[in-house]
This record gives structure tokens, C-alpha cells and sequence, in this order.
């Protein structure tokens, strides 16, 4: 059975409460001048990847603490279920199932006492071949040209992984395909975008779980008419147009061959989905072979998570340092700070990963939880954000937890930019800790006048204590980014379990899309709409009036 326990009920939260009123004040810079050990206690390494929590307002006692809080609710428990194939999304009564896709040990997982694994590697055998087809040119336009341009059609998690992933990939894109992502109902996106491909070499991947989600079939639709407008046949559509869904019908109701559809079922949650067929253009973008790098990564870290002692385990130890944050210190975001230009959709696409995952205020029972959940997810790309937001970072009112990410060796190896990129990384991560003290600035202000060294240190001094988590990994291969990807998934995960709400469903974007369905119809119509409150009734009509 999946835990159901409330965590503010369990005796770890009660101890970490009365040890948060003790250590709330202490300085990371005491913690480590006190124990030379500090960082050996409090790293891990997972394979490529080293993972650095020492600069952290922890001591052993909260480490341990934050332990007993995951045995208290149960984790290991919650951990087998999802593996296991048990219907842990219980508000869609479905499974949870993305660690079957990239099962590379091949196990039986069982959804209703059926195997999932032979679906599985039939798919990935036809994303295989597919993709081999096309990187090859054996795969051909309709007018015998081979395909150049892949274009894929989808939103929310039918776009943001492979964004994420192809981009953070780039080193191993092969040269004959660019791909280009569309998701934006808004015209501009797919009009752009059109204007860089060629309808004789452009193959159209339509990327829906539920096939019916309106940016993405009205941009399907859009391109189907741009394509025929040159190709004429209707024929010609089954070799520019692939569907990767969950709904055959809904597929071939639109047109496209079922042959041409890439399959995958509804124990992938949408956000979970880079790894089912929605990959497919990550497979056609860097190859195959690649593509099953990432999936062997992001296996890896499943089994890290499945076998290794909490205390050593990683993403169990990520989550947790986030409810300490989220839940004791009152942080309310999380920073995601990758020293790695090709990473600049990584914040992005966890945005989606996590806040779509945990935020919820409802439990498991369904009642209103007392204490806070799911954190902001944000962040940019060092350096460029140092030079944006690192001053709220280092001087503002919030307490903002940040992951540092990086590679020790860059793919683009050009005079000593790594080093200076990397110099930034460490040099954020120790300012933030250390801070700056105010004898530390009136030593540096040695000449001012009298009266500016009584003015400027309350300005220039930085209280410190800023906690950081940091990555740093050998290389951004495939591998080694699908085990940093499967290792924030887990750690979303863990989180999920300990607030006891469910991770894996998303009601809330509901709402907004029935409104939207309503609203179209009125402003398609004569005439003054009078059916919401003033504003909305006022908004629409100035745009119907302005926009004639
Ligand atoms: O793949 P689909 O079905 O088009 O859904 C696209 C997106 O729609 C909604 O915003 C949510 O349900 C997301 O989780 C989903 O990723």
C-alpha cells in the first residue's frame, strides 16, 4: 500500500522543528571552520557526477533527522510501489511507470498483470528504425528529396524534454537535421518556424498524449495546410506526417497513418514522457544510439534511487534538503543554476517537471494541507544570470536555495573560457556561504573619508549563509544527462511523498483550458458578450473593437 501519512504528524518533523529553532542562526561559515571533514561528510559521487551538499545549513543531527523524516512517511514504501507498477496516481487510477521506459535491465513491470516491457522495446525498436530511416535519407519526401528539417509539433511535456534535451545535447546533433520546436498557439511560433523549412524535406512529428490539446492539433492543422498548399495530394501526408500519442483514433481521424504513429500509454505522465516516444525527435536529432545513452543514464539513477540506503542516496537526499528549505526556513523557491550554455532549457523544463508535479494543496485524503508544498522553480544559465539576478541572490530578503550544475570539460574547448566559466561557479557557491563581513568591507574601503566608511559597509557587506547544492560532472554526454534528469524527477518524487499529496496528476491546468474553449466562440461573434464580471466582459470587448 502507498503511504498516507501527514508529515507534520510524524515525530522527525516534531524533532526537526525544535533543532530548526537551534540551527536557524548558526553560520555554514562556523560549520566549517569547526569540521575540517565537512565536505567529505557531505558529498557523494554517483558515477560521473559529483554532488557536493556541504554548503548547506545542515549538521549531522538535521541529516539525521531529515532520514528519519523519509523512513517515518514511509518512502522505501512509496519508492517500491512506483516501481512496481502500482496505481500510484490514484486520481486518474493510473500507474506511474516513466522508469519502464528506460528499463534497460529489461525486468518484467507489471500494469494489471500484464508485462509492459515488450511494448516498450517495440517501440523503441520502431523509434529505431524511424530514426536510422531518416538520418540516413533511406526515408523520402514525396518528391524523392531526403528529410532535412524535423519539426515538432507539441506542448507543455510533448515539447519542453526534447527542447530541453536536444538543446543540452547539441555536441551530438548530426549534421544533415535541424530540428525545430513549435508549441505556442500563438501564429507567430509555427510561421516563423515555417519559414526555415521546405515542404519536399520537412517531416512534421505531431506530439500529443491525449491528441486533442487545442495549441497543438490547431498547429498541426496549420501545417498540414502549409504543407499541402505545395505537395497537393493528401497522399503525400504519410511521409511528412508522424503522430507519437496514446490515442490511435483521435490519430487517424486527423489523417495520419496509424503505421506512422508512435505509441506510448497512459502510465507515462506527460511531464515524464522524453523518454516514450515523445523522444522520437531526440532520437532523429543526435541518433539512436544516443538517444538509448540517455535512457541507460537516467536507468542508472532508478536503481541508484530503488537500492541505495537513504543516506547515500541522492535524490532522497536532494528532496530533502528542499522541505528543509520549503518548510522550516520558509524558502519558497529553488533555483536551478546550470554553468553550461548548452543547459539553458533545463530550469524550464523543470519548471513544468516540478510545479506541475507538487503544486497541489490538497492531501491524499484530499484535505487542505497546513504546510507548504511544491517550491518556484526558476533560473538561467550561468553566467548570464550573475549579471540579472544574483544581486536578490546574494542581498535580498528571500532565501533562495540554488543548484550549481557544470561539466569539469566543455565540448567547445576555446582559450580559457571553461575556466573562467567555471572560476564564476565556484566562486557564486563560496560568496554565497561565506558572505562578507562588515570588517571585511571597511578593510577594503582603507582610504575613504571617515564619514563614507560609517555609510557604505550596511550597503556592501553580505550576510552569507546562502545555501547551495552543487553538480559537477565530468561531461555533458547523454549519459550522464539522463542520470541528472532521472535524479530531479526522483527528487520531485520524494518530495511528493513526504507532503503526502499526489505528484502525478494536474487538475489545475484544467480550468483554464474550459474557459478558453467558452470564450472562443464570443469573440468569434457580433455583438457585446455580457456573461462574465466587468473586467473580463470589458477586456473582450475592447479587443473585439479593436481588433476590426
Ligand atoms: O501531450 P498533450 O496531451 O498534448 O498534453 C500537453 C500538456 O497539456 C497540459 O498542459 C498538461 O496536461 C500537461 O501535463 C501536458 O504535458
Amino acid at each position: 500500500m502507498f503511504p498516507n501519512i501527514t508529515p507534520t504528524r510524524t515525530e522527525a518533523w516534531k524533532k526537526l522543528e525544535k533543532h530548526f529553532s537551534e540551527i536557524k542562526q548558526v553560520h555554514m561559515k562556523d560549520l566549517f571552520k569547526e569540521d575540517a571533514e565537512r565536505f567529505n561528510k557531505f558529498n557523494l559521487q554517483f558515477e560521473d557526477i559529483l554532488f557536493d551538499f556541504s554548503k548547506n545549513r545542515i549538521n549531522q543531527e538535521t541529516f539525521d533527522l531529515l532520514i528519519s523524516l523519509a523512513k517515518e512517511t514511509k518512502l522505501q514504501e512509496a519508492i517500491d510501489g512506483m516501481f512496481s507498477g502500482e496505481l500510484i496516481n490514484k486520481t486518474e487510477k493510473r500507474a506511474v511507470l516513466h522508469t519502464a521506459l528506460r528499463n534497460r535491465s529489461n525486468t518484467p513491470i507489471k500494469v494489471d498483470g500484464a508485462d509492459v516491457m515488450p511494448d516498450v522495446n517495440k517501440v523503441l525498436k520502431q523509434i529505431e528504425t524511424f530514426s536510422n530511416a531518416i538520418i540516413s535519407g533511406e526515408w523520402k519526401g514525396y518528391s524523392g528529396k531526403n528529410i532535412t528539417t524535423i519539426v515538432n509539433i507539441g506542448i507543455g511535456g510533448s515539447d519542453l524534454g526534447p527542447v530541453m534535451v536536444t538543446e543540452a545535447l547539441k555536441p551530438y546533433k548530426k549534421e544533415n537535421i535541424d530540428t525545430y520546436f513549435v508549441s505556442n498557439v500563438d501564429a507567430t511560433h509555427i510561421a516563423e518556424t515555417l519559414k526555415k523549412a521546405d515542404p519536399e524535406t520537412t517531416l512534421f512529428m505531431i506530439a500529443s498524449k491525449t491528441f486533442t490539446t487545442q495549441e497543438t492539433m490547431t498547429n498541426a492543422h496549420s501545417a498540414r495546410d502549409w504543407f499541402l498548399e505545395k505537395a497537393k495530394d493528401v497522399d503525400h501526408v504519410k511521409k511528412h506526417f508522424v503522430a507519437i500519442s496514446t490515442n490511435a483514433e483521435a490519430v487517424a481521424e486527423f489523417g495520419i497513418d496509424t503505421q506512422n504513429m508512435f505509441e506510448f500509454w497512459d502510465w507515462v505522465g506527460g511531464r515524464y514522457s522524453l523518454w516514450s516516444a515523445i523522444g522520437l525527435s531526440i532520437a532523429c536529432t543526435i541518433g539512436y544510439k544516443n538517444f538509448e545513452e540517455l535512457l541507460e543514464g537516467a536507468h542508472a539513477m532508478d536503481n541508484h534511487l530503488k537500492s541505495t540506503p537513504f543516506e547515500e542516496n541522492i535524490p532522497v537526499i536532494l528532496g530533502l534538503l528542499g522541505i528543509w528549505y520549503n518548510n522550516f526556513f520558509g524558502a519558497q523557491s529553488n533555483a536551478l543554476l546550470p554553468y553550461d550554455q548548452y543547459m539553458h532549457r533545463f530550469a524550464a523544463y523543470f519548471q513544468q517537471g516540478d510545479m506541475e508535479s507538487n503544486g497541489k494543496s490538497v492531501d491524499r485524503n484530499g484535505e487542505p494541507v497546513d504546510y507548504q508544498t511544491g517550491p518556484i522553480i526558476w533560473g538561467e544559465p550561468g553566467t548570464n544570470g550573475q549579471h540579472a539576478f544574483y544581486q536578490l541572490i546574494h542581498q535580498g530578503t528571500k532565501l533562495i536555495p540554488c543548484d550549481f550544475l557544470a561539466p569539469a570539460i566543455s565540448y567547445n574547448p576555446l582559450g580559457d573560457h571553461h575556466d573562467k566559466l567555471m572560476a564564476n561557479f565556484f566562486a557564486q557557491t563560496e560568496a554565497l556561504m561565506n558572505g562578507k563581513t562588515k570588517e571585511e568591507v571597511l578593510e577594503e574601503l582603507g582610504s575613504l573619508s571617515e564619514e563614507e566608511k560609517a555609510f557604505l559597509p550596511a550597503f556592501k557587506e553580505f550576510s552569507g549563509n546562502r545555501p547551495t547544492n552543487s553538480f559537477l560532472f565530468k561531461q555533458l554526454t547523454p549519459k550522464t544527462l539522463g542520470s541528472l534528469i532521472a535524479m530531479y524527477e526522483h527528487k520531485i518524487f520524494v518530495q511528493g511523498v513526504i507532503w503526502n499529496i499526489f505528484s502525478f496528476d494536474q487538475w489545475g491546468v484544467e480550468l483554464g483550458k474550459q474557459l478558453a474553449k467558452k470564450i472562443l466562440p464570443e469573440l468569434e461573434a457580433e455583438g457585446e458578450v455580457t456573461s462574465h464580471d466587468s473586467s473580463t466582459n470589458g477586456l473582450i470587448n475592447k479587443y473585439k473593437a479593436l481588433k476590426k
